[in-house]
């Protein structure tokens, strides 16, 4: 097939495969003797079936241009690159396995094909290259490859429709509703529900477990988008790189692991809403890619160049002071301020004791629910003692306490040991007579309890004094209510 610049020796024509000649006649494969010049000295009946032309018409002959003129797209294939014209002049063995031989006809077929030299008296006398079509093979590499590619664009799919349903789900299901009566919770009830069919972005701040979540499903309930995903992401979940694909998606093969094209949470929650819990901790980075997304609404899942654009209603939530997140260089201050259009506070139920007895009874409703109980609610004491507790957890908490006594117990009503005081926000008394801390004391129930005096959830029971008592200390020590 190769013609080498070498004049052909006759010795070679001579001494070549001259008494294996019966045993190569018999294999399946095609079988080629070149000389140095590259003309065919032989050639087997296989190589003959195969390639259409006779040994007649090709022994002798330098046949680079009958067999290996071309490469597969029909442009040129130069001799000085044919592996078998390489080891003509290196003697050195080669294996191929993409290329392809002509036929007589003008058809061709793909080969895979091993270039062997031969020597006699340690001196390069010619090659021999032996020959397989591998068109089977290939037809079924190919038909596996359309079949494995088939599975994973249905197993893509499959994820895709799985995140979506998932999403789906969680937006339509739960129980959403924010239990409390004190005046901040009416006031943030009141905000949401002014912000909740605007399109603008949300910042929720409040410490962990003060109900940042179920604000921000509140908000999506409320919007007209609530037909579609409320799609939610904690920031703090994923390392930067996983973060990134998890939020834009990525394509194929983007980084080790990415076996299939996946769609990102902004991709999932178009039309609705996307919730980005724990957005203090997006990396630089990140922060300014969704920057990018916040001013154009379109972004490139990672890994592509095709431009995707969406649109969406974006809540965030931080339990940090992302202000001084931006101050200490953290955090990027073209985002806070693309972020915090309208701020939520979520304040920490210490704050909010009062809301505590709302929050019991919907706790404990929830609960009967799921642990199949018939709990009727906490004792006087119980309650006093949660409302005597700073709640570092939050409702969070208070949700763990009574499950945990609900769990132990036996009757209808809870009864829940004073928890245990919280030393770090203790407040210290040292060097204060003992007026002054009852004062301090009595003034900080009163403020955390709405001022309210006298019932269930007024000041007397949580200090366990009758109201006339609590009325006269007043006086006596001279609290009022501030006006
Ligand atoms: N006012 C409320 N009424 C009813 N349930 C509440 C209220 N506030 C919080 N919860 C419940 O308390 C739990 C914690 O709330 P959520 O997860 O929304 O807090 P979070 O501030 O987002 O917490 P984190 O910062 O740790 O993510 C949830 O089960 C939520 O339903």
């Amino acid at each position: 097939m190769c013609s080498s610049p070498l004049a052909p020796t006759s010795e070679a024509h001579v001494d070549f495969l001259p008494e294996n000649k019966l045993l190569l006649n018999a294999v399946g494969e095609g079988i080629y003797g070149f000389d140095l010049a590259g003309n065919a000295v032989f050639i087997n009946p296989a190589a003959e079936r195969m390639t259409g032309w006779t040994a007649q018409e090709l022994l002798g002959k330098n046949i680079h241009n009958h067999h290996h003129h071309s490469h597969a797209d029909g442009s040129h294939y130069p001799q000085e690159d044919c592996p078998i014209y390489n080891t003509m002049h290196d003697g050195i063995a080669r294996e191929i396995s993409h290329e392809l031989f002509w036929r007589k006809d003008g058809s061709s077929f793909p080969v895979h094909y091993t270039t062997t030299p031969v020597h006699k008296q340690q001196q390069l006398i010619g090659v021999v290259a032996i020959f397989r079509d591998i068109s089977m093979q290939k037809q079924t590499e190919d038909s596996l490859r359309q079949a494995l590619e088939q599975v994973q664009a249905l197993s893509e799919k499959l994820a895709n429709e799985n995140d979506y349903l998932q999403m789906e789900l969680a937006s339509h299901t739960g129980d959403v509703s924010i239990s409390g009566e004190s005046e901040p919770i009416l006031r943030l009830i009141q905000q949401i529900k002014l912000v909740a069919n605007t399109n603008s972005t949300v910042l929720i701040s409040g410490e962990n477990g003060t109900g940042k979540e179920l604000v921000a499903r509140n908000i999506h309930k409320l919007s007209e988008r609530s037909d579609k995903p409320l799609v939610s992401v904690n920031c703090a979940a994923f390392s930067p790189t996983l973060l990134e694909s998890e939020l834009f998606g990525h394509e194929k093969g983007a980084f080790t692991g990415a076996t299939t094209r996946r769609k990102g949470r902004f991709e999932l929650a178009h039309q609705g809403t996307l919730f980005l819990d724990e957005v203090a901790e997006l990396s630089l980075e990140a922060q300014s890619k969704l920057l990018r997304v916040l001013q154009e609404q379109e972004f490139e899942r990672v890994g592509s160049s095709t431009t995707i654009k969406v649109d969406i209603r974006l809540v965030t939530a931080t339990h940090h002071d992302l202000l001084k997140r931006v101050q200490q260089g953290l955090f990027r201050m073209d985002l806070y301020y693309r972020l915090n259009v309208f701020p939520l506070h979520v304040p920490p139920l210490r704050e909010r004791l009062q809301d505590i007895p709302t929050l019991v009874s919907h706790i404990v409703a929830n609960l009967n629910k799921k642990l199949g109980k018939k709990i009727k609610g906490v004792s006087n004491k119980g309650l006093s003692h949660l409302m005597t507790y700073s709640w570092p957890g939050n409702v969070r908490e208070l949700q763990n306490v009574i499950e945990r006594q609900s769990i132990l117990s036996q009757g209808q009503v809870l009864q829940i040991p004073a928890l245990q005081v919280d030393t770090a926000n203790a407040v210290s008394t040292h060097g204060q007579t003992l007026e002054q801390v009852e004062a301090a004391h009595i003034r900080r129930t009163l403020q955390q309890l709405g001022w309210r005096i006298s019932g269930a959830q007024g000041a007397a029971q949580v200090l366990g004094l009758p109201a006339s008592t609590l009325r006269s200390r007043m006086k006596k020590l001279n609290i009022h209510r501030p006006s």
